[in-house]
């Protein structure tokens, strides 16, 4: 069958998005695999199928799949260009959208500019939450990986991350540990790892190598995150700039219990149609 979709991408982390409320089909991994190669496919870091809400209180559901076909629970730039979605293909015309996903529900605000405000749902730290093999909880963990002991700061945004600060994001070893740590046995729902370099107590550099993709040019979920993660351990203010390889994310938490505030853009690229 063919499928109209259409490509966008929040500061470089690029997705693929289907209406799949006006569209029928049903996508399987290998299917999810296949189309996620940049040579034999379109291409992307994510996928992301927009669906009828279960809810009668939620206008949406979008569901989020890495290109290794993996589904996951949460998806910050993938939220702020499902937004922008369903205002282009006029599947809404409210500017707040309230959607489910299976990390929890997410409040959109589309501004005049273009940018999207998320509330990203508060953070969870609980081991069993993240989730993380750990006696306790803490905001320091030390895991030994390949024989050398790395200590890293870990909590959920709905999906797993890690967060190891480092001096230069520069020549932070990303494509080395950053497989090492995603597949740790310690996360046995495998993990996001997010390198930090804290450069004031408001602007932060920040490079993510993705669970299910790789180092990507961005990411939503990590940069909340890492701004929580520092904002925990009294390194930054409430407001925090992140600026990652693909372009800047604003970044707003006040703490224990309260809601992680995401804004930045969501870029459309072209529309398409595909066999699937
Ligand atoms: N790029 C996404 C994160 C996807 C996370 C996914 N890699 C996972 O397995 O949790 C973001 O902007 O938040």
């Amino acid at each position: 069958m063919m499928l109209h979709f259409t490509k966008m991408h929040g500061l470089g982390n690029d997705f693929m998005v289907i209406d799949l409320v006006t569209q029928r089909a049903r996508l399987d991994s290998e299917r999810i695999r296949a189309l996620a190669d940049r040579r034999f496919g379109i291409g992307f870091d994510q996928l992301l199928l927009v669906e009828p809400p279960s809810r009668p209180d939620m206008d949406f559901r979008y569901r989020i799949f890495n290109a290794d076909g993996s589904e996951v629970e949460n998806c910050g730039n993938g939220a702020r260009c499902f937004a922008r979605f369903v205002l282009d293909q006029k599947l809404t015309a409210r500017r707040e959208i309230a959607v489910q996903t299976a990390g929890g529900n997410l409040l959109l605000k589309v501004a005049d500019d273009g940018r999207v405000r998320v509330d990203m749902g508060a953070p969870r730290f609980a081991p069993d939450e993240i989730p993380l093999t750990a006696d306790a909880q803490s905001h320091d963990y030390a895991l030994d990986v390949d024989g050398q002991t790395i200590h890293l700061d870990a909590l959920s945004m709905g999906n797993p991350h890690a967060v190891i600060d480092v001096a230069s994001i520069d020549d932070a070893p990303v494509a080395t540990l950053g497989p090492l740590i995603e597949a740790h046995p310690r996360f046995p729902k495998r993990v996001n790892v997010g390198f930090m370099e804290v450069i004031s107590r408001q602007s932060v550099r920040l490079r993510v190598f993705e669970r299910g993709v790789g180092e990507t040019l961005a990411c939503g979920t990590g940069a909340c995150a890492a701004v929580v993660s520092g904002i925990r351990r009294g390194l930054l203010d409430q407001h925090v700039d992140v600026a990652l390889p693909g372009g800047a994310l604003s970044i707003e938490w006040a703490g224990s219990g309260q809601s992680v505030i995401m804004t930045g853009p969501a870029e459309r690229v072209f529309d398409g149609r595909v066999v699937v």
